[in-house]
């Protein structure tokens, strides 16, 4: 069975009298343990279709299943359950609470969920061990990206979502950071769905989506991903 399966999925924004079709009928399955990157031009959808798949936004029409649940008619709160427990997140500017340490950043996330993985164990994953007593701003961008990973890892969620994670990023950090998200998807199996505009990062995907004016244009199986270090930008 996929883990995700979207059937002919339009969003629709209105903004007074204009109307926006960010997707016209996005159709993809992902299945359990992939890793998947999605490319497309600027506007083409592809963080709306990463909020639909992790809930946070719903679609103006077509279906969504998340391992053969349709959680596009949910209600808020079933929603905002669906996110806790199966969704971790990784944004492009991390987004970490800045008066918390990288430990606490994580605690909060850890609190969330019932079968949660230990906090010092997924600091150590992503190699920031010694810096679990820092402060976001005490931490590189690449620092913090890894803290954002480690967050989202700690609820052992079956899908991470990434939007543009290496984004403000120089090349070799985001290497690093590439790499640490593709150890966590061989280690605990879990699907990573990464969307970017830099094509070269497709290279290291199982599964590489192109999306264009709101419609899948091209999915692609790659038989033979590279590892991070050697993607070449
Ligand atoms: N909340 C919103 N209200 C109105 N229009 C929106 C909203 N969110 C997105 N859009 C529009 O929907 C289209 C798709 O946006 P989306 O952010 O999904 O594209 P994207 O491929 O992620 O682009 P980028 O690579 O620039 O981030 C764009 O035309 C955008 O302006």
């Amino acid at each position: 069975m996929s883990l995700i399966s979207l059937e002919d999925v339009w969003k629709t924004y209105r903004m007074d009298r204009v109307e926006v079709h960010a997707l016209r009928g996005a159709t993809l399955e992902v299945g359990e343990g992939e890793f998947v990157v999605i490319l497309g031009p600027s506007g083409s959808g592809k963080t709306t279709l990463l909020n639909i798949i992790g809930g946070i936004d719903l679609p103006t029409k077509g279906k969504v299943y998340f391992r053969g649940r349709d959680i596009s008619k949910l209600d808020d709160r079933e929603l905002t359950l669906h996110r806790r427990k199966n969704v971790g997140f990784v944004f492009q500017f991390f987004n970490l609470l800045p008066t918390l340490t990288a430990r606490e950043n994580v605690m909060i996330a850890q609190e969330l969920v019932d079968n949660p993985r230990d906090v010092d164990e997924v600091l150590e994953f992503v190699g920031l061990g010694d810096r679990a007593n820092h402060f976001p701003s005490e931490l590189s961008g690449g620092e913090q990206q890894r803290v954002a990973i480690a967050r989202a890892l700690v609820k052992n969620p079956p899908l991470i979502l990434a939007d543009e994670p290496t984004g403000s990023l120089d090349l070799e950090t985001g290497k690093r950071v590439l790499r640490v998200m593709r150890d966590i998807n061989r280690e605990s199996r879990i699907t990573f769905i990464l969307v970017t505009h830099n094509s070269v990062i497709g290279e290291m995907a199982d599964k590489i989506v192109r999306l264009r004016d709101g419609k899948v244009a091209d999915i692609k199986i790659n038989e033979s991903p590279l590892e991070p270090e050697e993607l070449e930008w």
